[in-house]
């Protein structure tokens, strides 16, 4: 079995450098880290480093490559850039996509698939879609500290193909992995608390403490949520009061001082940010649907003032 992960940032290498360790005496099962440029050097160089709590990993893959004719066709490919990247990679690697390749998109948002399928040039029935919940950050190329969250990777696929088995390969290279048929509702749940606190947190340039405290802006933060849960149903998603609830609750978690990455991705003045994802997508869709988003339509003129003037 070949394995491809796509993109070695925070959430490729901490799944990486696991599947590497609990299979490099495995002569069946070949680890393939696709990364470019300084992360490529550096891995080449020195192996990938994950920094956990608990541990520092050094992995050694069997290649680490950006050339699509040295990979070949890969049984399995985890995409683990960011959104903006994916179009593009997608196209890159095409040669090494083939039809049964198992293809799994781990990108904050619910749209991943769809640009998969726009941007691969021949049918692929395997194209599942997935999220996964840690926070996992590049300290420099090919070293990533895991910040913490469980790691815990939800995938799956709403046709009558079982991928059960895929979870058995996942867990076996030392991931938490949970196949579902109803990766939808967990790719909306997901978003209905990452969209909005992203979005929130960017246009007000505040941390997630300061939302907490503060409970005009939970209030604004519940709205926007219910645009989100009501987008949801009409993608045929249930999202329940109780989720919201629950997402409201899910951010005292955090440390007072988090950011979001969208508001990092700013802050840092980024050359991309996943703001397409993560906001506009939601107003776009909203006019489709002609659900009222206007919660997030106030936000986005804060946050198109406050960055791009
Ligand atoms: N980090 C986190 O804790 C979490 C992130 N997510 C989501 O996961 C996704 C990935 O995020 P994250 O890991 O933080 O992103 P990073 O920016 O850390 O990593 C993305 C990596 O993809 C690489 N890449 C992009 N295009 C290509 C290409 N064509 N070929 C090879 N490599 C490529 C980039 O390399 P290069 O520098 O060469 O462009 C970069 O190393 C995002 O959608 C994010 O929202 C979800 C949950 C938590
Ligand atoms: C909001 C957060 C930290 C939740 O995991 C996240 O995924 C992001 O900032 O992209």
């Amino acid at each position: 079995m070949k394995i491809g992960i796509l993109g070695m940032g925070g959430i490729g290498s901490f799944i990486g450098a696991k599947l590497t360790k609990n299979y490099e005496n495995d002569p069946e099962t070949d680890i393939i880290f696709i990364c470019r440029n300084a992360t490529k050097k550096a891995i080449n160089q020195d192996g990938l480093t994950l920094i956990t709590a608990d541990e520092t990993l050094t992995a050694k893959p069997f290649l680490t490559s950006d050339v699509p004719e040295e990979i070949g066709t890969l049984d399995m490919l985890i995409l683990a850039t960011k959104s903006f990247s994916l179009a593009q990679a997608i196209k890159t690697y095409q040669d090494c996509i083939k039809e049964d390749t198992v293809i799994i998109p781990l990108q904050n948002g619910v749209d991943a698939k769809d640009i998969i399928v726009k941007n691969l040039n021949h049918y692929n029935s395997n194209i599942l879609e997935g999220c996964i919940y840690v926070a996992s950050n590049i300290e420099k190329p090919g070293v990533v500290k895991h910040l913490g969250g469980p790691g815990k990777i939800v995938f799956g696929n709403t046709d009558e193909i079982d991928f059960k088995w895929v979870e058995t390969i996942l867990t076996t290279g030392g991931l938490q992995a949970t196949y579902t048929k109803d990766i939808k509702t967990f790719l909306w749940k997901k978003y209905m608390f990452v969209s909005p606190v992203a979005t929130m947190t960017s246009a007000l340039n505040i941390p997630f403490g300061a939302l907490v405290e503060n409970a005009e802006y939970m209030r604004i933060l519940e709205n926007m949520m219910k645009e989100v849960k009501a987008l949801a149903n009409a993608f045929n998603v249930t999202i329940t009061d109780q989720d919201i609830e629950a997402a409201l609750g899910m951010l005292s978690n955090f440390p007072y001082q988090s950011k979001s990455s969208l508001q990092l991705d700013f802050e840092n003045n980024s050359p991309q940010t996943e703001k397409y994802n993560l906001v506009d997508y939601v107003i776009e869709q909203g006019e489709t649907f002609e659900i009222t988003v206007d919660t997030y339509k106030d936000m986005n003129k804060k946050i198109i003032a406050l960055y791009t003037t």
